[in-house]
């Protein structure tokens, strides 16, 4: 059996009498890549929030390496939420080194080794105001590296991007995976582009977390049911009542 890595009980949270997350029950095990899927507005930035401790549960539990030591167990979580947040006149190096600082690493071999893992190594004296969007994502998930990570909490790091600027975070994300062997927390509201790498899904829907389930489960279903092939988004679709659009992958 695998290690459980992020482990949530009916976590919930209220805004006045609004419940934007509603009793979630969520387990994340080694080694997933979690694909957290949801509309927009569905809960998914509320509910990582909680996880890493932005905003405090209205009610429910957390538990994080097996351990309701929080406080703790946090230290070994990089998070990447919204809008990457740096230095814009920094070069992307000297950003590392600011973040390192924090937290009182100095180890410009480990930061440098981070710049060439995101593919961000000959940008030199380029400062982050100049970079694209892709670039930027990259460098923030090289910041949420800084401390070595068990735990990558991605939220929508492919909102906005190019078809390459997502096929670079794509590939990123199973690299660190599979080389690093970082479990892997990422939100979206595409669903191609979760289908592309994650190996288990968790719908969120309405702030409630409607199914977990991972590809294997969907194929076996299909095949009992006496279909040949399955259509992860016709499924993704079905399950929270909505339309696919030929021309898009969104929700
Ligand atoms: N601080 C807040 N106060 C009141 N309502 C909030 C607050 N933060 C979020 N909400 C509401 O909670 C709901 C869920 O928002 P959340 O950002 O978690 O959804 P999401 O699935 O991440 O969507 P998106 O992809 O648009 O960010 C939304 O209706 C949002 O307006």
């Amino acid at each position: 059996m695998k290690d459980i890595i992020l482990q949530t009980q009916s976590l919930t949270k209220q805004y006045g009498h609004r419940t934007v997350v509603d009793q979630v029950s969520m387990t994340i095990y080694e080694g997933d890549i979690y694909g957290f899927i949801g509309k927009n507005g569905a809960g998914k930035t509320t509910f990582i929030r909680m996880a890493v401790g932005l905003a405090s549960p209205s009610s429910g539990n957390i538990r994080l390496f097996n351990s309701s030591n929080l406080r703790e167990k946090r230290a070994e979580i990089g998070t990447v939420i919204e809008s990457p947040a740096f230095y814009p006149g920094m070069t992307a190096m000297e950003n590392l080194t600011a973040f390192a600082k924090l937290q009182d690493l100095h180890d410009p071999e480990h930061l440098q080794q981070l710049l060439d893992l995101v593919g961000l190594t000959d940008t030199g004296r380029k400062k982050c105001k100049h970079f694209s969007l892709g670039m930027k994502q990259r460098l923030a998930i090289a910041i949420a590296l800084i401390g070595n990570p068990k735990l990558l909490i991605l939220d929508e790091p492919t909102n906005g991007l190019d078809p390459e600027g997502m096929k670079e975070i794509r590939e990123l994300i199973l690299k660190l995976n599979q080389e690093r062997h970082i479990t892997v927390l990422v939100s979206s509201h595409i669903l191609g582009e979760l289908s592309k790498f994650a190996t288990r899904y968790g719908i969120i829907h309405h702030g409630k977390l409607i199914e977990e389930f991972t590809e294997e489960d969907i194929w076996r279903r299909s095949i009992g049911n006496g279909q040949q092939d399955i259509d992860l988004e016709d499924y993704f679709l079905s399950r929270i009542g909505g339309i696919k659009n030929e021309k898009s992958c969104e929700m």
